[in-house]
């Protein structure tokens, strides 16, 4: 660690430069050179060769067109937020060694951000009318904070809570109080922890309470209800030691606020929750904090592999020589064909222009990708695990 280089962060000219790389790239272009070839290729990104009727969210596809922007290259890609199942999700054609380097960054980039947006999607549909809020990014690494937030907006999750990360992709972050400000009041002082929020923090963040950190759940919301007035809801983050029925604590609450009056305050869990838990309690709590289920994704196995060589058709043995598109079929299904080769009957193709001659040719927009997601997930019955 040096004081200029506080953080173990590959900078950002590094990555556009190209060298957040495998160092055989860079002997790959030396060897070319050294042999005054430079082909022109076309190379596509794949996780799987042909459908195989699981679906994925495609994600960070903003990041893949800022890596390969001002290099002459032409891509297409599928749109963010739509859900792929076999064949390219992109396609770059230039010339090899104008785009070698960037392999390395460009699968991470798509790699990452489909697979937190592919388990935000899951956590989504496990509770399709409920709130559902990214806390994971203390998880990853902090630079990785953006990712993650963006990623799990991609998937369909309401907010995010990461404050860096919302300036970066231009959202503002929520939250309210962790245990820790209850703590600093003291083992049974909540009220002054509440309080002090109540009094304390801007009138627009909603007056969230949390009810769990020294006494019974039910207690404590009776507690907090009875000491900020304009209450909005109250968060159950039950330790998984003291956790029993969690189902039966949120329900055992409603009953409570219910029974004095509190019809409209909200009773929102969190604490290891994954899609399993919010189908087992949605029709009982209004909404989710859900963390390291989506942040902790494992990455899309995407691979970038060359499909044709100066015209010519060509793969490693393994993988679908010639240049591809990928169709979806009336039936929700995928297909996948030669691009000089007529589609099936009805197929929409699915990969769009994304940069010519270097130059980005697409809008990006969050809430349009996350349409996206969560409209294909109903058209090919995407469901979590
Ligand atoms: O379990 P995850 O789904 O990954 O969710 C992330 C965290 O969000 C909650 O933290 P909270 O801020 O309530 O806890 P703390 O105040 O004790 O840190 C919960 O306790 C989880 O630890």
């Amino acid at each position: 660690m040096t004081d200029d280089r506080p953080f173990d962060i590959v900078s950002t000219d590094a990555i556009r430069e190209g060298r957040a790389t495998d160092a055989y790239f860079e002997r790959t272009v030396e060897a070319l050179d050294h042999a005054g070839k430079n082909p022109h290729v076309v190379a596509e990104v794949t996780a799987d060769q042909f459908p195989t009727g699981e679906f994925e969210v495609l994600a960070g596809v903003e990041d893949l067109a800022h890596l390969l922007e001002g290099y002459d290259v032409d891509v297409d890609a599928l749109p963010e937020g739509q859900l792929f199942d076999g064949g390219p999700v992109a396609r770059v054609e230039g010339s090899y060694m104008e785009f070698c380097r960037l392999e390395t960054a460009l699968l991470g980039f798509l790699s990452h951000a489909s697979g937190i947006a592919s388990r935000a999607l899951e956590a989504r549909m496990a509770a399709p009318d409920s709130t559902v809020l990214s806390f994971g990014s203390r998880h990853v690494h902090p630079s990785l904070g953006a990712v993650v937030e963006r990623a799990a907006l991609v998937g369909g999750l309401d907010g995010i809570s990461n404050v860096a990360a919302g300036e970066v992709i231009g959202r503002e972050a929520g939250g309210t109080m962790p245990h820790a400000l209850l703590l600093c009041f003291g083992r049974g002082n909540q009220e002054q922890g509440w309080r002090a929020f109540d009094e304390g923090v801007d009138p627009e963040v909603p007056r969230v309470a949390l009810c769990d950190t020294f006494g019974d759940e039910v207690e404590e919301v009776i507690r907090a209800v009875e000491t900020i007035e304009d209450i909005d809801s109250v968060r159950l983050d039950t330790t998984s030691s003291r956790r029993g029925d969690f189902r039966h604590i949120v329900r055992e609450v409603r009953w409570e606020l219910d029974a004095r009056g509190h019809e409209n305050v909200d009773v929102f869990a969190s604490g290891g929750l994954g899609p399993e838990q919010l189908r087992h309690l949605r029709d009982v709590a209004d909404g989710f904090g859900v963390g390291g289920y989506v942040s902790n994704a494992d990455p899309i196995d995407f691979a970038l592999d060359i499909v044709e060589v100066d015209g010519e058709a060509i793969s490693k043995r393994g993988k679908l020589s010639g240049v591809k598109d990928v169709y979806r079929t009336p039936d929700g299904r995928h297909h996948v064909g030669l691009a000089d080769q007529p589609g099936p009957v009805d197929g929409e193709s699915l990969l769009e222009p994304l940069l010519r001659s270097g130059e980005v040719v697409r809008e990006f927009d969050i809430d349009a990708a996350a349409r996206r997601a969560r409209q294909d997930a109903d058209v090919v019955g995407f469901a979590s695990e």
